[in-house]
Parts: structure tokens; C-alpha cells; sequence
């Protein structure tokens, strides 16, 4: 850094916070009052309510975080110099103060390079204490000066303890994410990452610039966010708040699915054949074998008239509707209002007049077109047609055969059938057929952009369950293959992508790790060969970092082992995790207890507990400062891809990692 005289220079830039602060200040200000006097200003209720909304929503997109800095950067361009920060903030006669990180201008504070400067002479960082502007650091590319990831404020904050939920992290995205947070709104692409490299940053961030950039058009049809469970949603909620977003769905595949209550199980050979892809083909032959050729006239009284509509015009109707490929209901809508057009016609011919809307109201509930839409187009529920055919062999039969073996067959048909579609007791596979049948009978919302975070573990049911909602939409996948736990994860990603309806988006890779130290990487790593998967391995950026693997005589002293590396955790700034099988975890939490010392739940991002005690299951994208493994000889005992979970359970560790074990560690592990 040359800056001739510092403390001028930073007095200056905290001028221009303090300046900024107050112009945001009065940016919501007008906002608020305008919500204020919405209700006299609009029109109607309804305009009222909907003006109501959006300014509320701009009042909320205007909040300043005290906490965080509301700019970051600062970039001198021949034009003139911009601050770079989280959203735009103008003075009051309409001049920028603060550039937000997503407009076009913004690009090359995460772009320019001494390679390409991009017309960036010098690039400022500011250091940030709680919201005060501390330091800065300046590039100056002018003159063949670059950090890159050597700048210390960089390294600061990514080395800075975790507390609490996910943070942003546009004051840092490197080059290569931004190419993907600024990746085009009809782009698909697949983020294929190691543990940390920023993945689920990259996704946040990636829809917070496409609402930028396509506010209009998305907010009419939505941006989603699926991740694996709640505790991940959780942690990642504040994320898209902080940088203004506050309209963001997120849900979990099993929320976005959910129409029946699970009250079932399965096992795990009907699980994994309730996802195969090959259901969804069996439940379309299910579905569609239930039209029939009509063969008996419809007879019609209408007052003084009858009116006749013979076999032969009725089967060409309902040849016709199915030929057009539409959703199972909507199809027959269509044949319900073609029947009522014959009768309409004869009517027009007999009578000289056109029927009221009444008349074909009326017409389209008469017994005989029910009856005959009841044979010809049987109604019928996404559940009815999976209760159907997980109880009637014969349609199950029927509408796989060629398709699964009698022995699969025997393994989905339920052992005692359900007395009525509302018993039925459905198991959480059952959900994504049920799914499946609700998209061949109607059409689903879709959103114009979703991101599925840990998509490794989605399987090919789920995937069409997304495809469904993102038919008219693009979508970001995140994920590792190595981290797949479900027992139907991919080993490719071209096979999730074909199911997800984008086969052609692009596989991209993330290698550089943001989270977890060079030594525990290494730790890690050395399960890779066995999982089966062919990526690239991380290279952490993080040269800081400790590794403890404490062996313990007996199993019986394994709770007390734990406690001695919390308790020496706990010394240290930062999250506490102890993550152990799920089996595990009521013991731990209550031995921590006895000691006195409390551990929050994963799910409770807001506890001001310091010591989190995880099962391993849940502990999938989540990041603590501390992790203490217990005893992975049982993470891995406890599930088929138990490797897979251990790798992701070593892989959650910011700055300290210790593995406690009284049995031999597993195989890859133990091998120095
Ligand atoms: N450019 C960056 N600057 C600062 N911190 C970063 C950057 N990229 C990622 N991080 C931090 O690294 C950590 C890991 O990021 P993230 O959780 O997005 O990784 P991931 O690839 O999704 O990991 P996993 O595979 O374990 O789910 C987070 O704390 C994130 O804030």
C-alpha cells in the first residue's frame, strides 16, 4: 500500500459511511412514509394491499445491518471512483453513494486482474470491526499490483470465527465464483465443489443477482431454494435478507413434495424402487390406462328436446384430446367441454338460438356426459392412482410390465391394502410418487429460477419432481459427489441433469476450499479413494488450523474424552460442534449437561449456546469453528454409504478438528 497520508485517507472513507448510513437512512425514510400513506393514495383494497406490500418490502430491502459494512470496496476508474457495497444508496439529489455489488459497474471489483484491469487503476478492500471501517488495502492494478488471495483483509475474513447463522460473502467472491453468481438467467449450470468451496455461497449469492438483474420477471414467477433439511435452511436463512432479497422461497424436496402426510415406512429395497426413474414411466401407464373406447351413444333431455351424440364423434373427441399430450385433468376438461359443443351445436340447429352460459353449465353436469366421462375419462386423485396401484396387482402388473420383475412388483404392492385413499398410510417414498402422479394430472407452478443445494443426494424421482418446477425456468445445482449419502446418489452429474430436464448445462468445478484447514483436508481426503467418485480433490486455502486424533482405552470413556476437547474448545473463540452417529447423540448432550456445560440443537441457529451436538445425518452444508467427532467407527457402522457420511462429518471443521475414538478407526483413516 502507497497512500501518502492513511489516517486522512480513512478519516475520509468513514466521512463517506457516516454520509452514506444517513442518505440510506433517508431512502427508507421516504419509503416508510409512503407505506404509511399507501392506504389513501390507492385506489382500492386491493391496489392498496398490493402497494402496501411492496413498499413494506422496500422498507424491509432498506434496513441497514449496523453490524456489517454497507460498503466494502472501492474501485477508482478513469469515470471516477465508486464504493462498492450491498445495495445502491443515492443522496438526495439523486447521485450514487454506495454502487451496489450486483450492478454492471461492480463486476470488475471481483474481475479486474493486472491482466485485464478492465479499467480499474486501483482497487480498494476495507477491514470492517462490527460495522466500523478499521483499515483498507488497496491494489493498484495501474501499476502491475495485485494480491489476489494474498490480501490480508481476505484472509481475515475468511479466517474470522463462525458464530451463528450463514454469512454473506460479496465483500470477497473470488473471480472464479463470480463467473457463476453472474452465470446468465437462462444458464443452467452444476456446481460440482469439494466440502467448502463455497457452493452454497456461490447459490445465495447467484440468486440475489439474478433478482437484481431480472427483478420483474422473477418476482411474478419466483426464485426457490431447496436444501437438505430444515437445520441447513436455518442456517442459510439470513443470507438473502442481509443483501436486501427478503422474498425467497426455501424449502426442503420433502416440503416442496409434501401433499400426504407420512405416516408409513418402507423397506429399504421399496424405498429405493419408489425412486427409481422407472416409476414414473409405470404410474403414466397406470394413469392412462384408465381411458376407455366409448361405445354407447349419450342421451341428453333438454326440456322438450333430446339430443343424441353417437359412439363414433365421442371416441374421436377422446382420441383427440389424448393425442394432444396434455396433463391427465386438463385433458379431460378439454373432452368435458368437446361433449357439451356437440350438444350445443344440435341445440343451435334445432333451436336457431345460442345457449346461455347456464345451458352449458348445466349441460356439463347432467348424468349421461358424468356417466360417460366417468367410463370414457375416469376423475381421479394424484393419491387414488398411487393407492391404486401399490394395491391392486393387476394394474401394477399391468402398467409394468417389461418394466419391473415380478419380485419388484411383489416388493411395492402394499401387504394390506388401505380401506380407503384417506388410511392410507403413506411412507415418505411415497411422497415423490404422489408427486409424480400429481404432475401427469396437472400442471405445477414453476419457478423462474431454483437452486438446489447438496443436489448429489437427490434422486432421479426428486430430480423430475424439480424439472417440474423449473420447466420454464433455469436452474443452479450444487454439490460433491463424494458427499452422497442417499442410498440412490449420483456418480455422475449427466444423470441428475437428464432427470432435472437440463442434460445440456454445464459441470463446472470449485477446488479452492474456504473452510477447512490444509490438515484436516488432508485427513479427509484420505477417504476419497474409497468412495467410489471420480472428482477433483480440495486444496484449502486455510494454512491455519489443528488436527487432534485422541484414542481412547475404553468405549466407556468416550463421553469423558469429549468432554475434555469442548471444554478445551471453549477456550477458544468460535462454534463448538460435537457430531457423533444419531444414535449417539442424547448421551453426549446428556453427559455435556451434567458438566454444565448446555448444547443447542442444529436447528437453533439463534441459541446463544456455544456447544451444538449434531448427528451426523443432519450435519450435511452446516459449519462450526470446532468439530469434535465421537467415535467414527460408528458414524460409518450406522448407514450403507457410512464412508460418504464420515467424509462429510470431518469436513465441517473451520479451524479445529478432533477425533475421538475408542474402536480402530476405519480402514482409510487408520493407514498413516
Ligand atoms: N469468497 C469467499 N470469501 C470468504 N468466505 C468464503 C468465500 N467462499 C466461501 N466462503 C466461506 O467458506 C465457507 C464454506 O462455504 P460454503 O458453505 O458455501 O461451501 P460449500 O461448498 O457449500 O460446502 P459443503 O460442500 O460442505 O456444503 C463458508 O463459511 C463461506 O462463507
Amino acid at each position: 500500500m502507497t497512500t501518502p497520508d492513511l489516517d486522512t485517507e480513512l478519516a475520509a472513507e468513514r466521512h463517506h459511511l457516516t454520509e452514506s448510513r444517513a442518505a440510506l437512512g433517508r431512502m427508507r425514510d421516504r419509503a416508510q412514509a409512503l407505506f404509511a400513506t399507501g392506504e389513501n393514495v390507492a385506489g382500492d383494497a386491493y391496489t392498496a394491499e398490493q402497494l402496501g406490500r411492496t413498499l413494506s418490502k422496500r422498507v424491509a430491502e432498506l434496513a441497514d445491518n449496523p453490524d456489517t459494512p454497507l460498503f466494502f470496496g472501492r474501485l477508482d476508474l478513469d469515470a471516477g471512483a465508486y464504493h462498492v457495497g450491498r445495495r445502491h444508496v443515492t443522496d438526495d439529489a439523486g447521485e450514487p453513494m454506495v454502487l451496489d455489488w450486483r450492478a454492471p459497474l461492480s463486476r470488475a471489483f471481483y474481475r479486474a486482474s493486472v491482466r485485464d484491469p478492465q479499467g480499474v487503476a486501483t482497487r480498494r478492500r476495507f477491514g470492517f470491526v462490527k460495522g466500523e471501517l478499521t483499515s483498507f488495502e488497496d491494489e493498484h492494478l495501474d501499476r502491475g499490483e495485485e494480491l489476489g488471495t494474498n490480501s490480508r483483509i481476505l484472509t481475515a475474513e475468511i479466517e474470522r470465527p463462525r458464530v451463528g447463522p450463514m454469512r454473506d460473502i460479496v465483500a470477497t467472491i473470488q473471480p472464479e465464483q463470480d463467473e457463476l453468481v453472474r452465470a446468465e438467467l437462462t444458464d443452467s449450470i452444476c456446481v460440482q465443489g469439494a466440502p467448502g468451496t463455497g457452493k452454497t455461497a456461490v447459490g445465495l449469492h447467484r440468486a440475489a443477482y439474478l433478482l437484481y438483474l431480472h427483478r420483474e420477471r422473477l418476482r411474478r414467477s419466483g426464485v426457490l431454494i431447496v436444501g437438505p433439511n430444515s437445520a441447513f435452511l436455518s442456517y442459510i436463512s439470513a443470507v438473502l435478507p442481509a443483501l436486501g432479497e427478503v422474498e425467497v422461497a426455501q424449502a426442503t424436496v420433502d416440503d416442496l413434495i409434501a401433499r400426504v402426510p407420512v405416516r408409513g415406512t418402507d423397506t429399504a429395497a421399496a424405498a429405493l424402487l419408489k425412486h427409481d426413474p422407472r416409476m414414473a414411466e409405470v404410474l403414466r401407464r397406470a394413469l392412462w390406462g384408465r381411458i376407455g373406447k366409448p361405445t354407447e351413444a349419450i342421451m341428453v333431455s333438454d326440456g322438450s328436446y333430446r339430443w343424441r351424440i353417437d359412439p363414433e364423434p365421442l371416441r374421436r373427441v377422446v382420441d383427440e384430446a389424448r393425442r394432444e399430450g396434455l396433463p391427465y385433468l386438463v385433458g379431460r376438461e378439454r373432452v368435458q367441454a368437446r361433449v357439451v359443443g356437440l350438444l350445443q351445436r344440435q341445440s343451435e340447429y334445432r333451436t336457431g338460438n345460442s345457449p346461455g352460459e347456464g345451458w352449458l353449465r348445466r349441460m356439463a353436469k347432467v348424468a349421461p356426459v358424468r356417466d360417460f366421462l366417468e367410463t370414457a375419462w375416469p376423475a381421479v386423485t394424484p393419491e387414488g392412482l398411487v393407492v391404486a396401484l401399490l394395491s391392486d396387482a393387476e394394474l401394477l402388473a399391468r402398467s409394468a410390465e417389461g418394466i419391473l420383475t415380478a419380485d419388484e412388483q411383489q416388493e411395492l404392492l402394499w401387504a394390506r391394502p388401505p380401506r380407503s385413499v384417506k388410511t392410507a398410510k403413506f411412507s415418505a417414498a411415497d411422497t415423490v410418487l404422489v408427486d409424480e402422479a400429481t404432475g401427469l394430472l396437472e400442471r405445477q407452478q414453476s419457478f423462474g429460477h431454483v437452486v438446489v443445494d447438496e443436489a448429489q443426494d437427490l434422486s432421479p424421482m426428486q430430480a423430475r419432481a424439480i424439472a417440474r418446477r423449473s420447466e420454464h425456468g433455469s436452474i443452479t445445482l450444487l454439490g460433491d459427489l463424494a458427499q452422497g449419502t442417499a442410498p440412490w446418489a449420483a456418480a455422475d452429474w449427466r444423470d441428475t441433469l437428464a432427470h432435472l430436464g437440463k442434460p445440456d448445462a454445464a459441470v463446472v468445478p470449485l477446488t479452492t476450499g474456504f473452510r477447512v484447514p490444509a490438515v484436516v483436508v488432508a485427513l479427509a481426503n484420505r477417504l476419497l479413494p474409497a468412495l467410489g467418485v471420480d472428482v477433483p480433490e480440495a486444496v484449502s486455502l486455510r494454512r491455519d488450523g489443528d488436527l487432534a486424533i485422541v484414542a481412547v482405552a475404553e468405549p466407556a470413556d468416550l463421553d469423558a474424552a469429549v468432554l475434555v476437547e469442548v471444554t478445551a474448545a471453549l477456550d477458544h473463540e468460535g462454534s463448538v460442534a460435537v457430531i457423533a452417529a444419531d444414535a449417539a447423540v442424547d448421551r453426549l448432550r446428556a453427559h455435556l449437561k451434567t458438566a454444565g456445560i448446555p448444547a443447542a440443537t442444529p436447528d437453533d441457529v439463534e441459541s446463544g449456546a456455544r456447544v451444538t451436538v449434531v448427528p451426523a445425518t443432519i450435519v450435511k452444508g452446516l459449519e462450526y469453528d470446532h468439530v469434535i467427532v465421537a467415535e467414527p467407527a460408528d458414524i460409518v457402522a450406522a448407514e450403507p454409504r457410512g464412508l460418504h457420511r464420515l467424509y462429510v462429518v470431518l469436513t465441517r471443521a473451520v479451524s479445529r478438528l478432533s477425533v475421538v475414538h475408542a474402536q480402530p478407526l476405519p480402514q482409510p483413516l487408520a493407514t498413516t
